[in-house]
């Protein structure tokens, strides 16, 4: 039997018919909801219709949910919830369309995992000047898409700006094998998967260069030390970053080849440049878009990213690893606490 407030997410709207988004659209249903998935690729509907696969982003998955497919943003104006799984720069694009079509006032929920280059906002931030009646909600955590719509188990953190609607999302998004935990920290549900990914780039250049597993641990660590510098400064929960969205996520992507943003880091410790990777395609690497824009962010508030510097460097000036292995390890001595 339903509970009531999971009841008020009956219908859900799930925006983005990548691997994320129709991952999502596959728990969401397994959870019970009536769920639309948009995506702007005809011939990706027409397949997911047709054949129930989506081949491009999810392959050798075949689904067998109930799901309805849509390429008009104007049914989403029948959702009681909107679930927004494109890439984070497209976020403000697709919210302005989607205001227009659809006046936004049901809460939207930011599945992206990245901080808007222009402006060096959060998706949040992001979605309160393009439609200010939504209420913002984010959902983040450990959780390779592939993994979700094989029905392996997975949690995530569901955060919102009231506890009612992170526990109502939670509830209505809750199934058997996808298990939400609600918080009402947006900044820090966001925070986390966007440095994460930044971070796993490095952790993948790590490995890619065979500089070993001690190193690997200790690039984690010194980046989880640096992801909680930022979000602190920018009013995270404590208890948000050594959760899911925080600690749980960076784990997740540092240390598997799953991760796209690994893998794009695996590639430049082999030796091959951004530039090149970026030129030839390939799939999303979210921290190759963020890294610069977090160390613009870290400057803002008096917080050093050493880390994610590098790899600023790294994806936007083809600094090469040696040199990016030696401006690491040669930085001034310092405490692992900061002085209170
Ligand atoms: N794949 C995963 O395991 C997870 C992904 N995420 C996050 O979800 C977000 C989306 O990732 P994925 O779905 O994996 O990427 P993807 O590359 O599989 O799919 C992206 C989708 O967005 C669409 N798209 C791109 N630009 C668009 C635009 N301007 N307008 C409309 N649609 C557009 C593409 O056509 C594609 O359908 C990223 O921020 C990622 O970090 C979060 C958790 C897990
Ligand atoms: O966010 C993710 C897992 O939680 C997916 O990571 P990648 O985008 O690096 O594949």
């Amino acid at each position: 039997m339903p509970t009531a407030s999971a009841q008020r997410f009956q219908k859900i709207v799930v925006i983005g018919g990548g691997a994320w988004g129709t991952a999502l659209a596959l728990t969401a249903a397994r959870a019970g909801r009536s769920v639309t998935l948009w995506a702007r690729d005809q011939s990706l509907i027409t397949e997911m219709r047709s054949r129930n696969q989506n081949s491009r982003y999810l392959p050798g998955i075949t689904f067998d949910e109930d799901l309805t497919f849509t390429d008009r943003l104007s049914d989403c104006s029948k959702a009681d919830a909107i679930l927004l799984v494109t890439p984070a720069q497209t976020t403000r694009d697709i919210l302005r369309v989607l205001q227009n079509e659809a006046k936004l006032t049901v809460p939207v929920v930011l599945c992206a995992k990245g901080i808007e280059r222009g402006t060096g906002q959060m998706l949040s931030e992001v979605l309160k000047e393009e439609a200010r009646q939504a209420e913002a909600a984010v959902l983040s955590g450990p959780s390779f898409a592939d993994d979700v719509a094989r029905g392996l188990p997975t949690a995530v953190t569901i955060a919102a700006e009231t506890d009612a609607t992170a526990q109502g999302l939670s509830q209505a998004l809750a199934a058997p094998a996808f298990r939400p935990y609600a918080s009402t920290d947006v900044i820090g549900a966001q925070i986390g998967g966007a440095l994460k990914n930044v971070l796993a780039i490095a952790c993948g250049a790590v490995v890619g260069r065979k500089l070993g597993a001690s190193a690997q641990a200790a690039l984690t660590a010194r980046g989880f030390a640096e992801l909680t510098r930022l979000a602190q400064a920018l009013g995270a929960r404590h208890e948000t970053l050594t959760g899911l969205s925080g600690l749980g996520d960076l784990v997740l992507t540092c240390s598997s080849t799953q991760s796209r943003n690994f893998s794009f880091g695996l590639k430049l410790g082999k030796g091959l440049l951004a530039s090149d990777l970026k030129a030839s395609g390939g799939k999303l690497a979210e921290g190759a878009h963020s890294a610069r824009i977090a160390v613009t962010l870290g400057d803002r508030l008096n917080v050093d990213l050493p880390i994610c510097k590098i790899v600023a460097r790294m994806v936007e000036e083809d600094l090469p690893i040696e040199e990016a292995i030696t401006a690491l390890m040669t930085r001034p001595l310092k405490s692992e606490t900061p002085p209170a």
